[in-house]
């Protein structure tokens, strides 16, 4: 028998998403990717006028981090307090999801892992989205 997420047998303990993906350096590498997307998109590059970017890249890593399973804490900002006072559409929120997926398959990310991680962050919207 094997569960769904791992494929590794029953009793064996699971490796968490951010195992599985390759640890700290990997998701470095997928922040740094997703980052370039972005920033690159005409319609989203206007959000972070300003923002300073090696900042948001690490506390990002930490989130995503902890998204997958890192034990390392992530100790920003809430992500209404993070957001609020950009008037983040539900069109640049989409755009956003879709680059981070888009820098999850550069990184041979496989797409059932790639929807659990658009899954869990969907429930953030109503935080960020604020226009
Ligand atoms: C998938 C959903 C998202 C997640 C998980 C996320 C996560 C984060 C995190 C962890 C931070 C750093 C918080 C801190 O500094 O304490 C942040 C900041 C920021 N995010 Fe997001 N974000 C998301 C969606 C978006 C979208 C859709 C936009 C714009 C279109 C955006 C624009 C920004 C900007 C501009 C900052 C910097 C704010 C500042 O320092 O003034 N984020 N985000």
């Amino acid at each position: 028998m094997t569960d769904t997420i791992s494929g590794t047998p029953s009793g064996a303990p699971s490796p968490t998403l951010f195992e599985q993906l390759g640890g700290e350096d990997a998701v470095g590498a997928v922040v740094d990717i997703f980052y370039d997307k972005v920033l690159g998109d005409p319609d989203l590059q206007p959000y972070f006028t300003g923002v300073d970017l090696d900042r948001l890249k690490q506390h990002q890593r930490r989130f995503i981090g902890q998204a997958l399973g890192a034990t390392r804490p992530y100790s920003g900002r809430s992500m209404r307090k993070a957001h609020e006072h950009l008037a983040i559409t539900d069109d640049a929120f989409g755009k956003v999801v879709d680059h981070l997926a888009g820098a999850l398959t550069e990184a041979g990310v496989d797409e059932a892992t790639i929807g659990t991680i658009a899954q869990a962050l969907l429930p953030l919207k109503a935080d960020i989205v604020t226009a």
